[in-house]
């Protein structure tokens, strides 16, 4: 199997701009697209700040910063005929992802893989819009994704094994770990052990058992996590989270996944954790 040496990447918000520095960090072309005007632009600018710190800790070479740079090249998806491989990282709207997914399978190469970034939908529905649906694959990467060790690889109903693999060896390109998840199920793997502890957490709190603190204290020092549930919540987002436990809890109809009312008054409030400047806990704006 041949590495991968052009990457399409289809959106360049928070994900699609780190997978596309991840990618260039790693010598691999890219062809980023967006539909948003100035979108490439914005993400330009932040990976660039993003090598200039990396570089001041020493974690890349100043004088490679200008070559990984010249790797991404401002695309429209008609060029992604040029793409090895490509990864979709566009709004978490399943209407979108269809309507991408459709324009692509029109426009790659027959032996060009398909993932998507998805944190939720089934990759089997994605599939469904395509010509070639078994050379669709999830691909889940964790934010920031240049710095997350972790990618999900998740089988959709016909993926073949040859995509897997294609998906995996350039993940390894990219220097991560992988797991595969084999059936393409909400949550995969990650999510639906996150959101369960989450959801705990959040009990215990609701119920005077121990302070936000010794909770997330607990888990730090009992279970050797870097980061306690609530504090993860924050950093998450309180509404993403609240938004795949519901949407975890109408796929499963099952209370492991039922959000506690406390997130939801938070979020209703719109105290949505560290980017909002308040969730569980209280964060200084900058
Ligand atoms: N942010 C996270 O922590 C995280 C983690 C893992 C996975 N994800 C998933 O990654 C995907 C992207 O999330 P994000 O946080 O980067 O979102 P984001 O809002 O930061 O970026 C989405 C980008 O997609 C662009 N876009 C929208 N419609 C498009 C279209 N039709 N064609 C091309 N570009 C289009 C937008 O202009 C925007 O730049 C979602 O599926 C999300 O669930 C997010």
């Amino acid at each position: 199997m041949e590495p991968i040496k052009t990457l399409g990447v289809v959106g360049a918000g928070t994900m699609g701009s780190g997978i596309a520095q991840l990618a260039a960090m790693h010598g691999i072309r890219v062809l980023l697209y967006d539909s948003q005007e100035g979108a490439i632009n914005r993400a330009l600018s932040k990976i660039r700040e993003r090598l200039m710190r990396a570089a001041e800790r020493g974690q890349v070479e100043t004088a490679h910063i200008d070559e990984m740079m010249s790797h991404i090249i401002e695309s429209s998806l008609d060029d992604f005929v040029q793409a090895d491989f490509v990864i979709e990282a566009v709004v978490e709207v399943m209407a979108v992802k269809k309507t991408v997914f459709e324009h692509l399978s029109r426009i790659v190469r027959p032996s060009t893989v398909l993932a998507s970034n998805t944190s939720s939908f089934s990759i089997t529905e994605l599939a469904s819009v395509c010509t070639r649906p078994e050379t669709v694959v999830g691909m889940h990467f964790f934010n920031p994704a240049p710095i997350m060790k972790l990618v999900e690889i998740v089988r959709g109903e016909d993926t073949l094994e040859t995509t897997i693999e294609q998906a995996q060896l350039l993940a390894q390109q990219m220097g991560k770990e992988t797991i595969v998840v084999q059936k393409d199920t909400p949550g995969f793997v990650v999510n639906r052990i996150l959101m369960p502890l989450f959801i705990e957490a959040m009990r215990i709190l609701e119920e005077g058992v121990a302070s936000k603190e010794d909770i997330d204290k607990a888990v730090k020092l009992g279970l050797n996590h870097p980061m306690g549930p609530l504090t993860l919540a924050d950093f998450t987002g309180l509404d993403v989270d609240l938004e795949v436990m519901d949407y975890l809890y109408n796929e499963f109809h099952d209370d492991r996944f039922a959000a506690p009312q406390v997130l939801r008054r938070l979020v209703r409030a719109g105290h949505l954790g560290k980017k909002s400047g308040r969730g569980f806990y209280h964060y200084s704006r900058k």
